[in-house]
């Protein structure tokens, strides 16, 4: 299991863009728009993760905005946090033997949601996933689950 990315949602991509790059330091290294969805998702690595890696494998800070406002108060800037599993079924099974809720199961074989005993949400992807053409969001609207 490798971390992969804390995720936090932002008001104005703009104003948090020109926090964490143009003085925070860090660098974009992708991101992603969802039509479906109506999200932008950014991802920003720090100079020495950065140095040390693809980009791509350096620990990422994900960056979501949604395009219609929404009032992130009680706490809901906060997303989740993220690992690369190798095998996403044997995890959830392997985890919900132990008790844990698996709140977004892994059907499509990318991406599941469990919870801490906390309620801090951890998403687990599949390693080498491509995203499902099915987006797995899409899914999951109107669910709870975030
Ligand atoms: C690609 C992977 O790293 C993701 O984080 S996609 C997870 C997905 N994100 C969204 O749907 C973004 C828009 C949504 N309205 C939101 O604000 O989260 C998702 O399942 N999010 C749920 C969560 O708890 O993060
Ligand atoms: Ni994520």
């Amino acid at each position: 299991m490798r971390y992969l990315h804390t995720m936090v949602r932002v008001k104005d991509l703009a104003e948090s863009l020109d926090f964490y790059c143009n003085k925070l330091g860090l660098a974009e290294v992708r991101r992603m728009e969802s039509e479906a969805g109506r999200f932008t998702l950014v991802y920003l690595a720090a100079p020495q993760d950065r140095q040390s890696g693809t980009g791509n494998d350096a620990p990422l800070l994900e960056l979501t905005y949604n395009w219609d406002t929404e009032d992130y108060g009680g706490g809901r800037n906060f997303g989740h946090v993220a690992f690369e599993v190798d095998d996403i079924y044997a995890i959830c099974q392997k985890l919900a033997d132990q008790g844990v809720t698996i709140n977004r199961p892994p059907r499509d074989g990318y991406m599941a949601f469990i919870r801490s005993p906390d309620q801090i949400s951890i998403e687990l992807l599949q390693k080498g996933a491509a995203l499902p053409p099915q987006e797995p969001w899409a899914s999951m609207a109107n669910t709870g689950v975030w």
